[in-house]
């Protein structure tokens, strides 16, 4: 494959994640929910002006639950397209894969606290 058709197929690939991303954005309740708290959080770090130190962990905490709850989306949607119907193993991928968003949650909540309640 020539440099330039290789440049072509990586552009290409971005496009479709951005589409991805913008898919998700579009058509997923939760995904509002986390970008007004994304929002409001990074907001806050401006109004109190974090140091880059204390940006880090908040920033890494915002991108786990963007990316656990993403994943979390694609693989129920994976499970409802396979198999629609009740099954005891589903609902076990469905839960534990719930259940990464949740640990993703409760590590970015404890960050959250760590940094912001001893500036406020
Ligand atoms: N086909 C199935 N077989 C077994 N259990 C299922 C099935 N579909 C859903 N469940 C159960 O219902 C729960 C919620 O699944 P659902 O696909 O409705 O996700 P959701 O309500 O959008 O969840 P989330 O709030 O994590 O996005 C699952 O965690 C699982 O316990």
């Amino acid at each position: 494959m020539g440099i330039g058709r290789y440049l072509q197929q990586r552009i290409l690939s971005f496009k479709y994640s951005f589409e991805g991303i913008a898919a998700f954005l579009r058509t997923e309740p939760h995904a509002r929910v986390h970008a007004v708290a994304t929002v409001l959080v990074v907001a806050a770090g401006f109004y109190y002006g974090l140091s880059a130190s204390q940006w880090i962990p908040i920033l890494i905490v915002i991108g786990l639950v963007w990316v656990t709850e993403m994943l979390n989306t694609v693989v129920e949607k994976i499970m409802d397209h396979l198999s629609p119907d009740y099954h005891p193993r589903v609902k076990w991928i469905k839960d534990v894969a719930s259940g990464a968003v949740l640990v993703a949650a409760i590590i970015a909540a404890i960050t959250g606290a760590l940094i912001f309640i001893p500036i406020l």
